[in-house]
């Protein structure tokens, strides 16, 4: 945790050895212990394995977010090559599976040496000699005067290419100097490249790299699914999707937080829909819950409340319109008991249920021989009707503005009418247990 007081450190021409690397020497609270190099003869060494040397030859630190985030690679040689001379051996054979835990090689090119009972006329086969005479086993110096065969170097070889008669005797990696950079081409041996075992070994002395990077949540949302505008893409079954990941990776945190985002909305934003449709059907289910209490436990007045089907049966579908106010439209109806009645549906239905109850509730209260009686109501959240008894002579002002003159009152109707309005009123204002104003009334005969 304290590795931020370490200050790179340095051996032979490797001076930035810093997290996650760090020298056997250094405190123990700098780099990361599966990172440990070794100063031997002022020069860099890793260990692959217990007695694997290879020389440090540079360390690149691509990024360094924080100790469980970060990425580069390492440029490694064999220590029994030497540039220049081609008959300079690698002395440790390697796979690809023993860097796994730490390291990845996708920038490097295997090297498969095979030992063959017979000479092989193919491209991929690379005679080694004259740098090598006789055949090579890695861990064995080559012995020329006794091992017999003929011995050849093949890039990237894969068990189908190797040819019965043809042993392996050792693996190893070179710098990708030899593979084609096009992407769809990335991990093959360039078709135009015509090489000699000569440049495969100044390949291997120039040492190959080995990725390194930590925070493998990258890796696995590639494999949920993940395509980080196709560094997700597998290019050989050989490869670990983080080495991809890696490869690819300068723009990635940003797309990676693209995605994330985008899959987090995906799956966000449907859960938020039901979950607000939960909200506003509860909110509303619960308002139909009060307002239900409310009519049990006021049911002391008259009006009967009827469903929206009742209201469609009553009006025979509503059929016949008697007129349009500023609330809604009137219809026609008739009860069961034969009754005339006057239909009126809201047609912007108070969105507060409690409101039009407490019309209801004052309305229903109502009981004159000079007020229209409210007998009944529709409930039903967006449905809202006001069910009325039915004046058969429609309202007055249709009568007072009629345009036919056998339809005008005569003095002692129009005196009745008065009489009836006032006496309506007075009862409104006066005659019931609350005052009513209303500033709109629409007077019948
Ligand atoms: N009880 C009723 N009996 C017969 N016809 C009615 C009855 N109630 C309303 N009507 C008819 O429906 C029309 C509209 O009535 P409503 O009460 O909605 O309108 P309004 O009084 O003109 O306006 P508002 O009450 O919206 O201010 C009336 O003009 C009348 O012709």
């Amino acid at each position: 945790k304290k590795n931020h007081l370490c200050i790179a450190s340095s051996c032979g021409e490797i001076r930035n050895i810093s997290y996650p690397f760090r020298l056997k020497n250094d405190p123990k609270y700098c780099g990361n212990s599966k990172f440990e190099l070794v100063c031997e003869n002022n020069r860099t060494v890793l260990y692959l394995q217990a007695d694997s040397r290879y020389y440090v030859k540079s360390i690149y630190y691509d990024s360094y977010h924080d100790e469980s985030s970060f990425r580069g690679y390492i440029t490694v040689v064999d220590d029994g090559l030497q540039e220049g001379n081609c008959s300079s051996l690698p002395r440790h054979s390697l796979r690809r599976a023993i860097f796994r835990r730490v390291f990845d090689n996708y920038l490097s090119r295997q090297v498969v040496f095979v030992k063959c009972l017979l000479p092989v006329a193919s491209n991929s086969y690379l005679d080694t000699k004259p740098c090598i005479e006789g055949a090579y086993s890695a861990g064995t110096p080559p012995n020329f005067s006794q091992t017999k065969g003929y011995s050849y170097a093949a890039l990237e070889a894969h068990a189908s290419d190797i040819k019965d008669f043809c042993t392996i005797t050792a693996v190893t990696f070179a710098s990708d100097y030899f593979s084609c950079w096009e992407r769809d081409q990335y991990y093959r041996v360039c078709p135009s490249y015509s090489s000699s075992y000569k440049d495969i070994h100044n390949g291997m002395a120039r040492g190959f790299n080995l990725s390194y990077q930590n925070g493998g949540g990258l890796a696995a949302l590639c494999i949920l699914g993940f395509d980080y505008r196709e560094r997700c893409r597998v290019y050989d079954s050989d490869t670990s999707m983080a080495a991809i990941v890696t490869r690819y990776a300068p723009p990635l945190l940003p797309h990676l937080l693209e995605n994330f985002l985008v899959a987090k909305f995906m799956l966000g934003a449907p859960c938020v829909l039901m979950f607000l449709i939960y909200k506003w059907k509860r909110r509303h289910r619960a308002m139909d819950e009060n307002i239900e209490e409310f009519l049990v436990a006021h049911n002391n007045f008259s009006p009967i409340r009827y469903s929206y089907s009742d209201i469609k049966k009553i009006t025979k579908n509503f059929k016949h319109k008697l007129g349009e106010g500023g609330y809604g439209s009137v219809f026609k109806g008739v009860l069961r008991s034969g009754n005339e009645v006057a239909v009126k549906i809201l047609s912007k239905p108070k969105s507060n249920g409690q409101d039009f109850i407490s019309e209801v509730a004052t309305i229903g209260r109502i009981h004159h021989v000079n007020v229209v009686e409210l007998v009944g109501y529709c409930f039903n959240n967006s449905k809202q009707a006001l069910v009325y008894d039915f004046m058969s002579n429609g309202s007055l002002d249709k009568h007072i503005f009629s345009k036919d003159g056998d339809d005008s009152l005569d003095s002692k109707k129009m005196y009745e009418i008065s009489l009836g309005v006032a006496r309506g009123i007075e009862y409104l204002h006066r005659g019931c247990d609350m005052q009513i104003l209303h500033f709109g009334l629409t007077i019948f005969f």
